[in-house]
């Protein structure tokens, strides 16, 4: 299973360094790299597995964190609707979004990153996204709110950027134009 100490942090190049296009059939080794950051994320949202091995919570885990170059992540949350969203997506891409942005007003964390960095990081408010499932399907997806949110904030893992990278340095709460607030 994966722990923190699996998880690497702030400095360490990987989190820097552009994760490569999965092929398919996936190997043995990337089916279980998949399933075991599924299940860290639903490990760490429940309480007693997250006290036992001292878990900090996470609705997204890409592979650049657990030091691995894969282009996928898993999520593992539910929308805004309760529906549960939890999948790994292989290859993602953002296929078109909306102009209005978004923002979560109590900013970002990131399990790579062990300190607070306060500040909006601008998302687009809906993305039509597509990715590989593990099997190789197909899917396509148009995603709003939190799940939205966790998505482009997962695929910027892939591409080596962090969340505090989209902060505004000059006034980190500065208005974001074009934006509604995510409480
Ligand atoms: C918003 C939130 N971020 C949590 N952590 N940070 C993360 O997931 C990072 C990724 C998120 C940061 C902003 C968008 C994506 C991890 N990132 O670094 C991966 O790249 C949470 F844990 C969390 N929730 C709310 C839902 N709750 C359900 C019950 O269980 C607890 C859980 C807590 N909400
Ligand atoms: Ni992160």
């Amino acid at each position: 299973m994966i722990l923190m100490d699996d998880i690497i942090r702030e400095g360490h190049p990987t989190l820097r360094t552009k994760a490569e296009e999965v092929k398919f059939p996936l190997t043995d080794e990337a089916k279980q790299l998949a399933e075991n950051m599924l299940q860290y994320l639903i490990n760490s949202q429940d309480p007693e597995i997250a006290d036992k091995y001292d878990l900090r919570s996470g609705i997204g885990l890409a592979a650049n964190q657990i030091n691995s170059l894969h282009r996928m992540f898993a999520l593992h949350l539910k929308d805004e609707n309760g529906e549960q969203l939890s999948f790994v997506a292989i290859n993602p891409k953002v296929v078109s979004h909306s102009v209005e942005n978004t923002y979560l007003t109590g900013g970002e964390g990131c399990l790579s990153v062990d300190r607070n960095v306060s500040g909006y990081v601008p998302r687009h408010a809906r993305v039509t996204v597509k990715f590989k499932t593990v099997d190789g399907e197909e899917k396509k997806m148009r995603l709003k709110g939190l799940p939205a949110i966790a998505f482009q904030h997962e695929l910027d893992h892939l591409n080596g950027i962090m969340f505090y990278d989209r902060i505004n340095e000059k006034n980190p709460f500065a208005e974001i134009p074009d934006s509604k607030p995510y409480e």
